[in-house]
């Protein structure tokens, strides 16, 4: 066990009510949930209290893409643009509170801004902006921040690490699955048909399989001149027809050769890459909607082509989570390409489809206030289970 900062809660298994926090890499806007938290890892609960998603404004929101986009920034705006994020992060935990019997502790991914991954030679880095001990001090409340950073310490990609808590919370001991979340980026966990302890021991597979929405949002804002950021309910799209040789042309890109532990983002599949498929297309004479059909069908077989190249057995479902999981054609595609496999979502499973990920970092907040890992070593390639994140105590 670690030793309790005198300025943190000392936690008990027994019931807390915890905030959880998350802006991921499509920068739409900061999800929180409020959630009591029982138990440890392989006897958790999760009782949703509250959940709520705020939309970062327009100028916050432009800032962050440039820095992610490579633009320049001096080290005293890199500052504002952190505290900035900081203040949005602390409001965002008081509003979903509000009403309600406040948190003990709170659990902040923060705004991911860059992310590199673990290579051979080469450390992963992955840096999230809006700091801990800001949102300790304006929410007087004890913060856990930083979930990576001890991972891509013991040689890991820092990502994902929502896998752990999906087989806390979402194994079947008779119905192998894969939880495919369709954030900016798609990342799945494979849970192999066993109950909780033996699979945090074994059998759990998880990776980056490529881009969720990334593409079909940069699509539709490029295609819009910034009118819209993105294809709600994938109406546009569903209008077009899918280019079947470009699918395929693009399926053969590097990153779907390598073998997992894997990692990605905005800096691979962002906006150069969506510039290589404009171009591409290009001889094809596709409309909008056929472009944005053909995204959605390659961000989909994307995934059926991850599953069929890395996992020991096609799944017994597939569970939905995530924004991507609202994408009524995106979700028929993934039907398509992942046939006779049943597709799902989370919601269904007695898991907020678009809250999960909030909730794992409040979950990921109360086990570092446990000492208990975050990690699945097997997933992130990490040396080690590591006890995840830097806890920020509030000093009156
Ligand atoms: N009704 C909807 N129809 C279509 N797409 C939707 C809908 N609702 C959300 N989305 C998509 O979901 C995205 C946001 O998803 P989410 O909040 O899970 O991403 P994220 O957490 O930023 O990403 P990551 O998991 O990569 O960190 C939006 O940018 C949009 O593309
Ligand atoms: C560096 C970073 O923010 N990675 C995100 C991103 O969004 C999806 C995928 O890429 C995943 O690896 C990760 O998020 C989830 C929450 C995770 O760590 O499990």
């Amino acid at each position: 066990m670690p030793t309790p900062d005198p300025g943190l809660p000392f936690l008990q298994p027994d019931k807390t009510r915890v905030v959880g926090l998350m802006s991921g890499t499509s920068v739409d806007g900061i999800d929180a949930v409020l959630v009591d938290l029982s138990g440890s890892d392989q006897d958790l609960t999760v009782d949703l209290i509250a959940s709520q998603t705020f939309a970062y404004a327009p100028s916050l929101r432009r800032q962050i893409l440039a820095l992610c986009q490579g633009e320049r920034i001096s080290l005293a705006n890199l500052a504002q643009l952190d505290d900035n994020i900081a203040r949005a992060f602390a409001e965002a935990a008081l509003a979903v509170q509000s009403g309600k019997d406040p948190a003990i502790l709170i659990g902040s991914h923060g705004q991911t801004v860059f992310h590199r991954p673990a290579a051979a030679n080469t450390l992963g880095y992955s840096l999230q902006l809006g700091r801990g001990d800001l949102i300790a001090q304006i929410t007087q409340t004890p913060t856990v921040c930083n979930f990576r950073l001890a991972d891509i310490a013991a040689q890991g990609h820092g990502a994902p690490l929502v896998p752990r808590v999906d087989v806390c919370l979402l194994s079947d001991r008779h119905q192998s699955r894969c939880v495919q979340n369709l954030g900016g980026m798609g990342n799945t966990t494979y849970l192999p048909a066993l109950d909780r302890v033996q699979s945090l021991g074994e059998g759990v597979l998880g990776w980056d399989t490529g881009p969720g929405n990334i593409l079909l949002d940069l699509a539709v804002t490029r295609l819009t001149q910034g009118q819209l950021s993105y294809d709600a309910n994938g109406q546009w799209a569903a209008q077009g027809k899918i280019c079947h040789p470009l699918v395929h042309q693009w399926l053969q890109d590097p990153y779907f050769e390598i073998s997992p532990p894997k990692s990605t983002g905005r800096e691979y599949f962002g906006p150069a890459f969506l510039d290589q498929c404009f171009q591409a297309a290009a001889p094809y004479n596709l409309t909008p909607a056929d472009l944005l059909a053909t995204l959605t069908d390659f961000t989909a077989q994307s995934v059926a082509q991850e599953y069929r190249r890395f996992l020991p057995h096609p799944p017994g479902a597939v569970l939905l989570c995530g924004g991507g999981s609202q994408n009524t054609y995106l979700r028929q595609r993934l039907a398509i390409a992942l046939n006779p496999t049943p597709v799902g979502i989370t919601t269904d499973y007695g898991l907020d489809a678009k809250a999960k990920e909030s909730i794992a970092f409040a979950i990921l907040a109360y086990w570092h206030q446990l000492g208990l890992p975050g990690n699945l070593p097997r997933v992130t390639g990490a040396q080690r289970d590591c006890v995840l994140g830097l806890a920020y105590g509030v000093h009156r």
